[in-house]
């Protein structure tokens, strides 16, 4: 049943006949008792047959443009968050993002950083903001490098820290790029951080892959925020560990991403370098500087070689390293030291680590054999003996896993 225009029901089938390539429609009584030549009608024209014509050519009342309008917007709305939602849901690295979003709002409310507005991609970089609170390291922790240190406290933070002794000149402007280069473990990472710690400046740990492990496209999106943020958060040091695994040398088997992203973080840089306020400085650390783009380094003009120690080095590092520790008066730091050749900074602590360990087995043994003093015996000569000879045996396995890798490579 359906109703008519007078509101009275009627058992017609309303129809729209196509006779001669004409549609015409069929008054409802005309169809009365018969059958259907169309049965099923469009709902647009449901809808046209429905309305006056008169008012289909009537422009519309400012209430329905209203209605209208709303309606557009929520549609449009639904469709919006449906959309966003749906390419959410099948983004692989969104849980990643949501991670480092949160991180990285801690973190800002630790630096201190308020009203500062930032992008999706600067949040994803900001999670590789230090705390400077748990950044404890300063000049005093390190050893054996006074002069690199001297000379870095006049290049780059001096400049920094009396920027109105240097106004007039262009020379002595802070470098945008600081290179530190020479084997692991010597201290690189220690230096940088020392810098930012102790020129005030924010420091960003960037790791390659961060730039690098990211859908096409990502990587050059994420590479800009990097300057973005540190120009938003200056000043600020943009430390690039390995720096030449992400800044090696072009070459042709280049994956097309790389080379573009690796071009367009040279022009980022570049950009620092025409604005003399910015306060911006990337400091990479490297143990190839040969694999380095030559771009690269001309943009790391000031440069500093942390080698591995010398024997009086070796001497000063050990000295730091045992400063809080239960040592007996007999070491004799400097024959350690000349024991030692060949030790980074790194190895050295580890060594000492494995001494100090010696003292704690043999307390932990006696306390099982029964009752006992109730303290650990200062670290001696022998266990720091002990401790290099173990060292010594692990670097040379470890030199004959890396010429076995050389060999194979
Ligand atoms: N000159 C030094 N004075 C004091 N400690 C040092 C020194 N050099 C290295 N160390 C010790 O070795 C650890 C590792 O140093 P660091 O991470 O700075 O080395 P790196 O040169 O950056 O190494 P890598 O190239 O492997 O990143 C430090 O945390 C510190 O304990």
């Amino acid at each position: 049943m359906s109703k008519n225009r007078g509101g009275s029901e009627s058992p017609t089938c309303v129809g729209v006949c196509k006779s001669n390539g004409e549609e015409d429609v069929q008054p409802p009584d005309a169809s009365a008792g018969a059958r259907c030549v169309f049965p099923v009608l469009s709902v647009p024209t449901m809808v046209l047959r429905e309305v006056p014509a008169e008012n289909i050519a009537r422009p519309l009342g400012r209430n329905e443009v209203i209605g209208l309008l709303f309606r557009l917007t929520i549609f449009g709305a639904v469709t919006y968050f449906t959309i966003k939602w749906m390419v959410d849901a099948i983004d692989p690295t969104r849980k990643q993002k949501v991670e480092a979003q949160k991180q990285a709002e801690k973190l800002m409310r630790q630096i201190g950083v308020k009203n500062v507005k930032l992008s999706e991609y600067e949040m994803s970089i900001a999670a590789h903001l230090v705390d400077p609170l748990s950044m404890q390291i300063t000049w005093r922790d390190i050893a054996g490098l006074d002069e690199v240190i001297t000379e870095l406290k006049d290049t780059v933070i001096l400049p920094v820290q009396k920027r109105h002794l240097f106004q007039g000149s262009r020379l002595l402007q802070p470098p945008k790029g600081v290179l530190l280069y020479g084997p692991p473990g010597c201290g690189k990472t220690l230096i940088a951080k020392a810098t930012a710690k102790e020129a005030g400046f924010r420091f960003i740990n960037l790791q390659p892959s961060t730039l690098t492990d990211k859908w096409y496209g990502e990587s050059q999106k994420l590479a800009a925020a990097v300057f973005s943020l540190a120009v938003k958060l200056q000043p600020s040091i943009i430390f690039i560990d390995e720096i030449d695994s992400f800044l090696r040398s072009r070459s042709s088997s280049d994956h097309e991403a790389t080379a573009m992203m690796k071009a367009q973080f040279m022009s980022l840089w570049d950009g620092l370098d025409t604005d003399h306020h910015c306060q911006v400085i990337i400091m990479g650390a490297t143990n190839r500087p040969q694999d380095l783009d030559s771009a690269i380094l001309r943009r790391m003009p000031t440069r500093f070689h942390i080698n591995q120690p010398s024997t009086r080095q070796r001497q000063d590092i050990l000295k730091l390293i045992l400063e809080n520790e239960n040592v007996d008066s007999s070491v004799d730091l400097f024959g350690v030291a000349k024991e030692t050749d060949g030790f980074s900074g790194s190895d050295l602590r580890e060594m000492c680590r494995d001494a100090a360990l010696l003292c704690v087995r043999e307390f932990v043994h006696s306390q099982n054999d029964g009752p006992s003093e109730d303290f650990i015996r200062p670290i001696h000569q022998s266990d720091l003996q002990k401790a290099i000879t173990k060292m010594k045996k692990s670097k040379s396995a470890g030199g004959t896993c890396a010429l076995l890798h050389a060999a194979l490579d």
